[in-house]
């Protein structure tokens, strides 16, 4: 069983190997100023952006998403850049995406990290998702069961989740640690709710309608839903 399971993971990791490698090498250049998201697929990526630099001897400014892409930045030698010198638009920032549909709404934040990816990657010219096949979907909320993650302020947790179940239905679960006792903290030093919604919503009503819907508390500004303008797979 684990045998099986192990290749599963491993066809996963070459299909995420091989789309992050296309992506970087579409889009890098010299001199450029660049988002850089969180997650497996993007150890990949920073890989073959520090490959690319050390081969052709650029410059490139990499902004981090959350305190994992910092440490992937610094480690593999690349330039750290902070957002806020930054006074101009980032050329490109590259992340993955816990599920794309056939629309191109993505879910992201199931690794915890997405108030400083959505910082990060709306700052930017271009946004480059990079998903392996297992992350695409007919329909929003197929393949991922983990609900989509809403970043909140501690003290706003259950004000939050009372709002969102009231007014949209589902249960919005508050993220417990694996790790330690308690609930997820975020790099911002927030919890994470995780809305598991009904099934039969009508997002193309709620786009429109929700949009300017803030609750109080709520990071990650709306559902952590966004469209891409590329799509880029293996
Ligand atoms: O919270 C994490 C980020 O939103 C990731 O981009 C997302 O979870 C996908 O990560 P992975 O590449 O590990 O599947």
């Amino acid at each position: 069983m684990n045998s099986v399971h192990n290749s599963v993971d491993n066809k996963k990791d070459i299909a995420r190997k091989q789309a992050a490698y296309a992506a970087v090498e579409e889009h890098l250049l010299n001199c450029q100023t660049i988002g850089v998201g969180s997650g497996r697929t993007m150890v990949h990526v920073i890989d073959r952006i520090a490959e690319l630099i050390r081969q052709r001897g650029w410059s490139v400014r990499c902004i981090p998403t959350s305190y994992q892409a910092k440490q992937l930045i610094l480690e593999r030698g690349l330039r750290l850049f902070e957002l806020e010198h930054c006074d101009e638009e980032l050329d490109w920032s590259v992340d993955s995406a816990d599920e794309v549909d056939s629309e191109l709404n993505l879910i992201k934040g199931g690794g915890g990290c997405l108030l400083q990816e959505k910082i990060v990657d709306t700052a930017a010219h271009t946004l480059v998702i990079v998903c392996d096949e297992s992350k695409y979907s007919v329909q929003f909320g197929h393949k991922w069961k983990g609900g989509i993650p809403l970043e909140v302020v501690p003290m706003a947790w259950s004000l939050v989740k009372r709002r969102v179940e009231c007014q949209f239905g589902g249960s919005a679960l508050l993220r417990e640690s694996l790790g330690k006792l308690g609930p997820v903290v975020t790099d911002n030093g927030n919890f994470i709710l995780d809305w598991h919604f009904d099934q039969q919503h009508n997002w193309e009503a709620r786009r429109d309608r929700d949009r300017p819907v803030h609750s109080a508390g709520i990071e990650n500004l709306r559902w952590q839903y966004g469209r891409l303008s590329e799509p880029l797979g293996a």
